[in-house]
Parts: C-alpha cells; sequence; structure tokens
C-alpha cells in the first residue's frame, strides 16, 4: 500500500470512529450478532456518564503485575483505548491516579480491565473514563513482563489490537476492525427504527403490537 493509500485509509477510519461513538454502546451491541462481542456485566464504569470510544491497544498483565500498563502507556497513540487482561486476578490495584495522569498526557482515550483499579476519586476527579471489574487497595508489582498488541479475552470477548471499543453505561461492546462501516451504517438504521418505535409508544401504541408479541400471550 502506498502512504497516500495507507493515510486515505486511516481517515475513513478516524471517520468512522466518530460516527462510531455517537452510538449507544448497547445499539451498537444488538447490531453485531448474539450478543457475543459485548462484555460480561462484571466490567463497569466508574462513573455512569463514561464513555469511550477508539482502537484497542490490548494488554496482557502477568497476575498482581501491572509492568505491562506501564509500556502500554509509553507505546500508545493519542486516542488508544487501553483494553487489559490479568487472568482473573482481582486482588491488586493496576491501574491509579499516577496512569491516568501519564494517560491522559498522552492523549489515551480510556481504559478497560478484567482486573481491578484503586485512587478511585482521583479517576473520577479527573474524568478519564475507566470500566472494571473490581476495585483493591492493593499494591501491584512492576517485574514481571506479558504482552502488549497480543489477542486477549476481557469480559468474555476476544479483543484484537485494533478493534473499536465502545464502551458507556450500559457497558462495553468490541466492534471487530474489518466490520466497523458495515456496523456504523447498522447503527444508523436501528436508531432510525427505535425512533420510530418511540414515536409510536408516545402515540399510545404498545410493543406487544409493534414488535408482534401477541402471539406469544398466555391463554
Ligand atoms: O502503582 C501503580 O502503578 C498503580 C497506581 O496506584 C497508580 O497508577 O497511581
Ligand atoms: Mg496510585
Amino acid at each position: 500500500m502506498t502512504g497516500v493509500k495507507r493515510m486515505a485509509e486511516q481517515e475513513t477510519i478516524t471517520s468512522l470512529i466518530d460516527q462510531l461513538a455517537q452510538f449507544d454502546a448497547a445499539i451498537v451491541s444488538d447490531c453485531l450478532a448474539g450478543n457475543e462481542q459485548a462484555m460480561s456485566a462484571a466490567i463497569k464504569p466508574l462513573v455512569r456518564n463514561f464513555k469511550i470510544c477508539g482502537p484497542a491497544l490490548t494488554v496482557k498483565c502477568q497476575p498482581g503485575d501491572n509492568l505491562m500498563l506501564h509500556l502500554a502507556v509509553a507505546q500508545a497513540k493519542p486516542g488508544d483505548v487501553l483494553v487489559a487482561t490479568t487472568n482473573q486476578h482481582y486482588e491488586a490495584g493496576y491501574w491509579g491516579e499516577i496512569l491516568t495522569i501519564a494517560a491522559k498526557e498522552r492523549g489515551i482515550s480510556g481504559f478497560v480491565i478484567d482486573g481491578s483499579v484503586r485512587d478511585i476519586e482521583q479517576i473520577i476527579d479527573l474524568e478519564f473514563p475507566v470500566f472494571t471489574h473490581s476495585v483493591s487497595i492493593k499494591k501491584a508489582e512492576k517485574k514481571t513482563v506479558g504482552k502488549l498488541q497480543a489477542p486477549i479475552i476481557v469480559g468474555g470477548v476476544t479483543v484484537n489490537p485494533g478493534d473499536i471499543i465502545l464502551a458507556d453505561a450500559s457497558g462495553v461492546v468490541v466492534v471487530p476492525a474489518n466490520r466497523l462501516k458495515e456496523i456504523v451504517r447498522a447503527a444508523e438504521e436501528k436508531v432510525e427504527f427505535e425512533k420510530n418505535v418511540i414515536a409510536k409508544l408516545k402515540q399510545g401504541q404498545l410493543t406487544a403490537d409493534l414488535f408482534d408479541l401477541r402471539k406469544y400471550e398466555i391463554q
């Protein structure tokens, strides 16, 4: 691929990510088949109004060690979302105020971890969107190498480097990079469909009729 072509492609991806950011994560999740791209309910925002949309930089931490997060911050590009696993070890605060400030300075757009974080009041005050399984006060070591930019499983979903993470109060959904354009179009249609349903509900119609559910009515 020529440099010019690569730049044009990057521009398209950036514009599609901006478009995806306009949608609720639940709408986008519904556009991907069968919930398989939706993370488990265990991964939650620290506060309700947190929202993330951006490409994943994947991080595999060793249990109890956050070395790879410090190295990931050093590698990240503006807009990246750090997405991390800890082998489902929750007894360490893998992320806190210091990493949040470092990440903000690099232009990182958010953090998702199937692990634990600490310093949560500071993170909330810094308005840096963090989605986490748990909170832990315990110190993480910084001495065991894991992996960066390898496929990982977070909240039951495989995340490949460069997949787009969309997260809000409903939860976290992972849009495979090669489906981004198709999913943005599908989300536009889904929003139109729901607007139409809401307008009809406000005219007094019922979901039982609009969704053709009367056939299931108990006799
Ligand atoms: O010790 C660490 O790396 C985690 C932490 O509390 C911080 O980032 O403030
Ligand atoms: Mg700290």
